[in-house]
């Protein structure tokens, strides 16, 4: 059986860091960190998300700046109040909640987010400096995972690691990451060839595509480490739903030598990453020296 990577309680920790040095910070510079939201519509999932973020936020610490946009709000519109919040000297951090509605092109949105403040790691001057090992912004959700790689690892160096999915948010700068940390990575997605043979190599299989349990326990190397990044809404008892992985938790769990759940892996790393990113904006740009343990 496997050791279970408890995301919400590593999160928890990484929250409880973030408090003592925003508690620092307010003490020793008069300086609080604060994060602006900017949610355009009214998907219920993406309220949910924004409120829970929200409450965090001022749970830590600090300053929580929440705008709500109608649905049908312009591309300038949100262009303006995202110049607007670049200029603001209480904002450290900016998140535009995705995906933004059709009419808007979201990369000219998050483009526009001044990349210091860029919190998501998106701004593609983030994935640039990123993509060639230098001091950025990175993305919540691989950043999270790293973390409790290397918590659970220490050296991540020269193992052989997958990440399934090649998407913009968690796939390609995972692997970025997992490559600084001497890895040797594949990524793979829906075109290759024998993916459960290259998973069986895999000393770190990450999962990032969005398809419910699409990998079964049969996959995983005895021993491996299992991140499980997805985060699928299926029917469940009644007509209840019920939140499942991108891998087949029970079996997967018989083989892996550790494996994050869903919920309560990921999911609350992501957020707590995202306290944690808002610090090291808020101290990047007050020239103080960054948060310890809180960075890649
Ligand atoms: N600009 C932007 N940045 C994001 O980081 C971003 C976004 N847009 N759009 C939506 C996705 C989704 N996302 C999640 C964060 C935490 C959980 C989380 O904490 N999940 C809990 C379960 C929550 C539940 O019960 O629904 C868990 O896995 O345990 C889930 C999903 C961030 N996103
Ligand atoms: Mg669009």
């Amino acid at each position: 059986m496997s050791e279970i990577l408890d995301g919400k309680a590593f999160a928890a920790e990484v929250r409880a860091k973030v408090a003592e040095q925003v508690a620092r910070l307010k003490d020793a510079h008069g300086i609080t960190p604060g994060l602006a939201v900017v949610l355009v519509g009214d998907d219920p999932a993406s309220q949910v998300y924004v409120r829970s973020k929200g409450k965090m936020t001022k749970e830590v610490g600090m300053s929580s700046f929440e705008h709500r946009l109608a649905e049908d709000t312009s591309e300038a519109d949100l262009l303006a109040l995202v110049g607007q919040l670049n200029e603001d000297p209480e904002v450290h951090g900016i998140l535009v909640q995705l995906p933004l509605p059709a009419h808007v092109d979201a990369d000219a949105v998050i483009n526009a987010i001044a990349p210091e403040k860029d919190v998501d790691g998106f701004h593609i001057s983030n994935v640039g400096l990123l993509g060639t090992g230098q001091k950025a912004m990175v993305p919540c959700t691989p950043l999270g995972c790293l973390m409790m790689l290397r918590a659970h690892h220490g050296s991540l160096s020269g193992l052989d690691a997958v990440v399934i999915g090649r998407s913009n948010i968690v796939g390609k700068p995972m692997a970025s990451l997992l490559l600084g940390e001497s890895c040797t990575v594949t990524i793979a997605h829906s075109r290759t060839k024998d993916l459960p043979e290259v998973v069986r190599r895999a000393d770190i299989v990450v999962a990032a595509v969005g398809r419910p349990q699409m990998v079964p326990g049969g996959w995983i190397k005895e021993g491996a480490t299992v991140i499980d990044v997805g985060i699928n809404r299926v029917p469940g008892e009644g007509d209840k739903t019920r939140l499942v992985g991108d891998v087949d938790f029970a079996s997967a769990a018989e083989r892996a030598g550790a494996i994050t759940p869903v919920p309560g892996g990921v999911g609350p790393m992501t957020i707590a990453c995202l306290l944690a990113n808002t610090l090291t904006a808020c101290c990047r740009a007050s020239g103080l020296p960054e948060p310890e343990g809180l960075t890649a």
